[in-house]
């Protein structure tokens, strides 16, 4: 979450005119010109409304119209290649029978599939030979030619159609013939032949995934390409699982862990919902047709403890992620919307009275320990021997906000480094010469994706920095909403891009202007001043020095009383209505109706207007609408209808006020 306004107006699309000469910083800027024009899933409206010179490789053109999927991931091929596999990605069921991406002609073989999409290879024919698939009346019903070898590798000939019907309820699917078919991991097998790429994502690790599958010859991202494991049983796999819950393990699982149950063998029933499961893990409900789905694949759940089927679990128990008792979560007045439900999220939970639980997640560049009874989570860098910010870590970072971020249980995210005198070294320099093309547009999209999730966190996110933070390194706690450094100075931060003969991109300029003003800015980024910690706490470039050994308690103490401001536990709300472009609060819990609510540009309690923003436009599916932030005022740029729509009663409060 952030205290002052993101510095988007610049390239923000907007609804009117009017709008756009109302920001503070000119439509030429936002040209989208240049290599980090920001942020690239915008920039195909943009190009559209302005014939922008964006380069292709950032223009989600091809992005599937019928996706939800979020098109920032990996540089876009062309056409429909891309639009097929960006529908393949989605969930049929959510996918419309019309479609084109589900239909693929008959008589062409998966071909690319496999090599693209990383599914649909046959067992044990070649690539090229598998199953065809016809596009039938409905995403589900597809016509199933076999094609390809057999186990003693003789040629077969093309077996009679086989049609598949999914049965919802078992999670499963029913040929023609009555046999089961059952997903193997790599596709829809029947008999142990592979007749088309089936809903079942194959376990695989997340960052290079993600990556790769959107143009690379890898795999294709797996997230959202399948439903909620727990509606058939299994794991819950969706990370916008409703119930807050991460995936199945499936990408990130850690060796060791628990494997997959065994897909079920054709004539034999897959396994049902009758397998007592862990209260912790119970089924989710299914997954609005609405709700986002993220490119980014689950990092892993806990595992469920032992339950024997002869002992149920006590019914009385109450799921510590299930929904929060009544009496810490007032129902909101009539009328009135959850600001979650507004977000498509769950509400957050105030600090649990349960006794603390930590739980760790770790990947290969980040350690993520999150403190359930605090609400508060750690995300330590520990990418030796400086911390720079890979392709690798930047995808990491990604998937580990996004998990917390869908964590009910998390409130804030402290930053920090596990590495000593390195808090992080910035954009990693190799990533950025001796590389194609492609790679620089993926690297460029994913630092944009790093700052853009962290800067419209509506978590409370603090960096403890605890050693030296140059460039990149500095960005990640401009962005934060509060900066705590040892004061050591032989730490220093700073964007010293000017020192290595290049130009700090203008948001990051504008992240730097927004903390520490205008003049200062001037000047420092001219010089490319690495800024030692007391230097940097004096101009305000970090909020406090204090010996590192009593960082991490200081952050923690920040923390707490940043999640002790009213609205963060999300149990009270105002209602606003947009009228004339500006918010009007129309009643709430001691909220006199009438009252205006506006934002100014300093925040009000830490709310800022980008995440109002997104909270409107995520209630009203106006996703082209941007949002003003020039002076004292947030109000809707043009078009929004007028809706109720619930804001945080803090700041209806102090913007009537
Ligand atoms: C810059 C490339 C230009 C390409 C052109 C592209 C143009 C378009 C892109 C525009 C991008 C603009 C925005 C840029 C943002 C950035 O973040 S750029 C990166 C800026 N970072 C730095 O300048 C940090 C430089 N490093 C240091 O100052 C020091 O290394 C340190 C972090 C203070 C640590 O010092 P120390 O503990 O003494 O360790 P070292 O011995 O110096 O380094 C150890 C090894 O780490 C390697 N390394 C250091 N920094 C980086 C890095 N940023 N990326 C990759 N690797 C890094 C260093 O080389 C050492 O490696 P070895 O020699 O192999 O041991």
């Amino acid at each position: 979450m952030r205290c002052c306004s993101p510095p988007r107006p610049a390239w923000v699309p907007t609804c009117s005119s009017s709008t756009r000469s109302r920001r503070s910083t000119g439509p030429a800027r936002a040209a989208g010109t240049g290599a980090w024009d920001w942020p690239p899933w915008r920039s195909r409206s943009r190009s559209r409304q302005r014939g922008s010179t964006i380069p292709a490789m950032l223009l989600p053109d091809a992005v599937c119209p019928h996706s939800t999927a979020s098109p920032r991931l990996g540089p876009r091929a062309a056409g429909d290649e891309v639009h097929r596999r960006c529908c393949r990605g989605q969930p049929r069921e959510l996918l419309p029978a019309s479609c084109p991406g589900m239909a693929v002609p008959l008589g062409e073989p998966e071909r690319g599939r496999a090599g693209r999409a990383g599914q649909g290879r046959t067992e044990r024919g070649s690539a090229g030979q598998d199953g065809m698939v016809q596009g039938g009346a409905g995403p589900w019903d597809h016509r199933i030619i076999k094609v390809g070898k057999d186990p003693q590798g003789h040629r077969v000939q093309p077996a009679p159609t086989t049609t598949i019907t999914p049965n919802p309820e078992q999670g499963a699917w029913l040929n023609n013939k009555g046999a089961w078919l059952s997903g193997n991991g790599r596709g829809l097998t029947e008999g142990g032949w592979l007749i088309g790429g089936g809903p079942t994502p194959r376990p695989r690790r997340v960052p290079l995934t993600s990556r790769a599958g959107n143009g690379g010859s890898g795999p294709r991202p797996l997230h959202g390409a399948d439903r909620c494991g727990a509606q058939r049983g299994g794991a819950c796999s969706a990370l916008l699982c409703p119930r807050g819950w991460g995936g199945g393990g499936l990408a990130t699982a850690p060796r060791g862990s628990p494997s997959p149950p065994p897909p079920a063998r054709r004539g034999v029933p897959p396994p049902g919902p009758r397998v007592p499961r862990c209260p912790l893990h119970a089924p989710c409900p299914p997954v609005s047709p609405t709700s986002p789905v993220s490119p980014y694949p689950p990092y892993p759940r806990p595992p469920c403890p032992p339950i024997s089927p002869h002992i149920p679990p006590p019914p009385q128990t109450p799921c510590p992620r299930g929904a929060a008792p009544p009496h810490l979560t007032p129902p909101p007045p009539p009328g009135v919307l959850p600001l979650s439900q507004a977000w498509g999220r769950a509400p957050r939970l105030p600090p649990s009275p349960l006794p603390a639980q930590r739980r760790a997640f770790s990947n290969n560049k980040i350690l993520v320990e999150l403190d359930e009874s605090a609400g508060v989570a750690t995300m330590k860098f520990k990418s030796p021997p400086v911390n720079s910010l890979s392709l690798d870590f930047l995808t990491e970072f990604c998937i580990s906000l996004e998990k917390l971020e869908n964590d009910r249980a998390c409130r804030g995210v402290i930053l920090t480094s596990a590495v000593p005198k390195i808090f992080s070294s910035g954009l990693d320099i190799t990533e950025m010469c001796g590389k194609s093309t492609e790679h620089y547009a993926e690297f460029w999209r994913a630092v944009q994706e790093m700052w853009l999730r962290l800067y419209s966190s509506n978590m409370v996110t603090v960096a403890a920095v605890n050693g030296s933070s140059p460039a990149g390194g500095c960005l990640i706690a401009l962005t934060c909403d509060y900066r705590i450094m040892a004061e050591n100075p032989k730490f220093s931060i700073g964007l010293n891009e000017a020192q290595l003969g290049i130009v700090a991109p203008f948001w990051f300029k504008d992240t730097f202007v927004n903390v520490v003003g205008h003049r200062v800015a001037e000047s420092s980024l001219q010089l490319g001043s690495l800024h030692p910690a007391p230097e940097a706490h004096r101009i305000g470039l970090v909020d406090e020095l204090v010996p590192e050994e009593k960082l991490k308690d200081r952050a923690t103490a920040v923390m707490q009383q940043w999640l002790a401001l009213p609205g963060k536990g999300g149990t009270s709300w105002a209602v606003t209505e947009c009228r004339n472009g500006d918010l009007t609060c129309v009643g709430g819990p001691g909220i006199e109706a009438g009252s205006c609510v506006s934002v100014g540009t300093g925040g009000v309690g830490g709310w800022e207007v980008g995440k109002l923003s997104k909270a409107v436009r995520a209630a009203l599916g106006c996703e082209g609408c941007a949002w003003h932030t020039a002076g004292r005022s947030a109000g809707c740029a043009g078009r929004l209808p007028p809706a109720q729509l619930a804001v945080p009663a803090l700041l209806s409060r102090a913007g009537g006020a």
